[in-house]
């Protein structure tokens, strides 16, 4: 099997380098000529991924036409708010028989749609050829080849099974899993609550506050994942728990970082500057996520909290006493 990964971020840019460990043939494809030449000649991403050597073997180019048709496995590695702009370029050039594999954590703010039903929709490719990858994978611990696992989601079984061998190495270990739905929630809203974590820290509060947060951000999740159709064992596994704990504990976290320097006292677009263009996806999917809740009855109070200082105006003092002065009640995930 040969695999395109579409996007070149640090993401996309590990992903690919995880294929060509993993034995599978692998271009990239970069939107800037310039960044695809790099790749191609230097075997590096000095943009992204500073200081790694990418494979010799990963090829880079930036012509879809050139990438897309011969590619049996087609990975979007591209911004969840961009991957419909983007799908509806690259639909032309695809394979009728290959899979689709989107590596995006968010739900499109437009359509309040989750990436895989995005794809479906632009590409009108099958549900059973769209798959998801996610869980507790930030980019450049990765591409540093420290262990780590994923889950490998899609409605069918064989197809997920043959993706896991198409992704795993001696550093990374993909699971399976056919629940697209608690993979592609877990993504989503772990962005969000990792900006409620960052928040916290750049104001100051520590451990117990950080507990408490992922704690109370793992009921969220339920609640929408349960009420969306996910299954509580995918939440509680790799792409559940395991994401939301490494991204709201690691300073690598884009989305951490953003709510830390909001606590600390930085406008939205001071905040925004930070990220070196890179995308912290929880500040658009927090209003995408909001509006997902809202419509099925789902109460997500930090969720409101985010969404309250990233495009309300609320301090993060107004945000914490908001949530703290709450009525009381039992613990647990459900309302
Ligand atoms: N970085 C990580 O550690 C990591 C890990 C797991 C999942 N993800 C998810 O993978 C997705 C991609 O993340 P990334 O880290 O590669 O992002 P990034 O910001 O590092 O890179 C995004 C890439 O998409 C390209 N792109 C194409 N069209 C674009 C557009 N219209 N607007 C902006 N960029 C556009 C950019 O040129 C760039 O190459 C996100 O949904 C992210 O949440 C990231
Ligand atoms: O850097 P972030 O916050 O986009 O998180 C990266 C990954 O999604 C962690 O699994």
């Amino acid at each position: 099997m040969r695999a395109v990964v579409m996007g070149a971020g640090s993401w996309g840019t590990a992903v690919a380098k995880i294929l060509v460990d993993a034995g599978t043939p692998t271009t990239i494809w970069a939107r800037r000529p310039e960044l695809a030449a790099q790749i191609d000649a230097e075997h590096t991403n000095t943009d992204y991924l500073s200081g790694i050597t990418l494979p010799a073997g990963l090829h880079a180019a930036s012509d879809v036409a050139e990438v897309l048709p011969d590619a049996d496995i087609v990975v979007c590695a591209v911004p969840s708010q961009s991957l419909r702009a983007n799908l509806t370029d690259w639909t032309p050039y695809l394979r009728p028989d290959a899979t689709l594999v989107s590596l995006a954590k968010g739900i499109e703010t437009s359509s309040l749609m989750r990436m895989s039903e995005v794809i479906a929709e632009v590409t009108g490719v099958g549900s059973e050829r769209i798959a998801v990858l996610s869980g507790p994978n930030l980019a450049r611990e990765i591409a540093e080849e420290q262990p780590a696992a994923t889950v490998i989601a899609c409605p069918d079984d064989a197809r997920a099974r043959a993706l896991q061998d198409a992704f795993k190495n001696a550093y990374f270990r993909p699971y399976t899993n056919t629940d697209v739905v608690g993979c592609e929630i877990g993504g989503a809203v772990k962005n969000v609550i990792a900006l409620a974590c960052g928040m916290a820290g750049g104001v100051g509060f520590g451990q117990n506050t950080l507990a408490t947060i992922i704690t109370r951000g793992l009921a969220e999740t339920i609640r929408l994942g349960i009420t969306l159709g996910a299954d509580m064992q995918t939440l509680a596994g790799l792409a559940g728990i395991g994401d939301l704990v490494a991204t709201c504990s690691s300073p690598l976290s884009r989305n951490r970082t953003f709510g830390a320097r909001l606590g600390e006292g930085a406008t939205m677009q001071e905040a925004q500057a930070a990220t070196n263009g890179q995308v912290a996806e929880g500040v658009k999917s927090c209003t995408s996520v909001r509006a997902l809740a809202e419509k099925h009855g789902v109460s997500m109070p930090l969720t409101d909290a985010v969404h309250g200082v990233c495009h309300n105006g609320m301090s993060v003092t107004d945000a914490v006493s908001s949530l703290l002065g709450r009525s009381t009640k039992p613990e647990v995930y459900h309302d």
